[in-house]
């Protein structure tokens, strides 16, 4: 399969500061590529070398040519910072966008792809909410139907019913063969979407593979996060045949599969120990993101003991098995 994008050992600094520190990397047509990293980690930098909107060391190839000759008709460019003019409306900016091109889709539809419709495509841009101009930002580096698709954190500010049917979008663009170049800090959108994840840090890719690879080489145990009514003892279980620990306002035991949740719900009988939910959830690729990147595990542990509303819309592998509120 070609590759579309190359970058060898891209070195890019700004002053002290080492943004990308000699990174290579390859993408295959019709490939999905997630980057993720910490704030500042430098993945708009390598999207902006990748774009050829920076100058850097090293040697980048766009659809086989150096960026600053690659056919411009055949990319899609939606940067993380974008302010178009303000009192356009959102017809008349991606019909603006549609005019730079010699071939482009129709405004109106890819308006429609994106969720902008009635009023609001004659809304003036400063007049839509933030997730309707980041639809209509979307919009603009679509309408001439690219090849290749940079999106540095598409989704930022848009709701959770339009970040899905934007996902369905791009999932569609991409089984259309779109080359999808993805940043985002969003694990459950990088998950769905790329065949290929790249973790930097500090300038560096510290970690390639598939979702599937990286949470195999990277992601623990799965575990049962146990909300507690008060502060456990884990030594009360010590005598179970189960890995136990605290975390936040809770216990985890590691490595459970979901047969073995009944008996851990017995050992915490056994032990006195009360509790007021309990969440099974399989390693993904924000625990891969955490062990990588050094963050603590036990922030994963309270928001998602915490949260199980939004762990249930978010990440698809959480299973939240019982609620026992009168546990006590
Ligand atoms: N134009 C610039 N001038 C000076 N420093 C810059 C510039 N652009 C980026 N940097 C620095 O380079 C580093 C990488 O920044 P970059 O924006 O690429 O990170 P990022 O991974 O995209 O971050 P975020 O997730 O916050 O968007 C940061 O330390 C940043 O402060």
């Amino acid at each position: 399969m070609d590759k579309v994008l190359v970058a060898e050992s891209v070195r890019k600094s700004y002053g002290d500061v080492d943004a990308l520190s000699g990174v290579s990397l390859s993408v295959a047509e019709g490939e999905v590529f997630g980057l993720i990293g910490p704030n500042g980690a430098g993945k708009t930098t390598l999207v902006r070398a990748l774009t050829g909107t920076t100058d850097v060391e090293g040697t980048v190839s766009i659809l086989g040519s150096p960026p600053e000759s690659a056919d411009e008709s055949r990319v899609g460019l939606l940067p993380q910072s974008f302010s178009p003019a303000s009192r356009l409306t959102a017809r008349e900016l991606v019909s603006y966008y549609a005019g730079l091109y010699d071939e482009a889709r129709d405004p109106e539809a890819v308006l429609a792809d994106v969720g902008i419709k009635g009023d609001d495509a004659d809304a003036w841009y400063e007049n839509l909410s933030g997730g309707q101009k980041r639809r209509t930002c979307v919009a603009a580096a679509l309408v001439n139907d690219p090849d290749v698709l940079f999106l540095d954190e598409p989704t930022t500010g848009i709701d959770p019913a339009g970040r899905r049917s934007l996902w369905e979008l791009l999932e569609s663009l991409a089984d259309g063969g779109t080359t999808v170049f993805l940043t985002s800090h969003s694990m459950a959108e990088v998950e769905r979407l790329s065949d290929r994840v790249g973790l930097l840090a500090d300038g560096e890719l510290v970690a390639v593979g598939t979702p599937a690879e990286l949470v195999d080489a990277h992601g623990g145990d799965s575990r049962l996060l146990v909300e507690t009514a008060a502060d456990p003892d884990p030594a009360a279980l010590a005598d179970s045949r189960f890995r136990v620990s605290t975390r936040g306002v809770g216990l985890v035991f590691e490595g459970l599969t979901p047969r073995d949740i009944g008996d851990a719900v017995r050992a915490l009988d056994d032990a006195g120990v009360s509790f007021d939910s309990l969440t099974w959830t399989q390693p993904d690729l924000e625990d891969v993101y955490l062990s990588l990147t050094g963050e603590s595990f036990e922030a994963r542990g309270r928001s998602d003991a915490g949260s199980v509303a939004e762990a249930d819309s978010d990440a698809d592998s959480d299973a939240h098995v019982a609620e026992a509120g009168g546990r006590r």
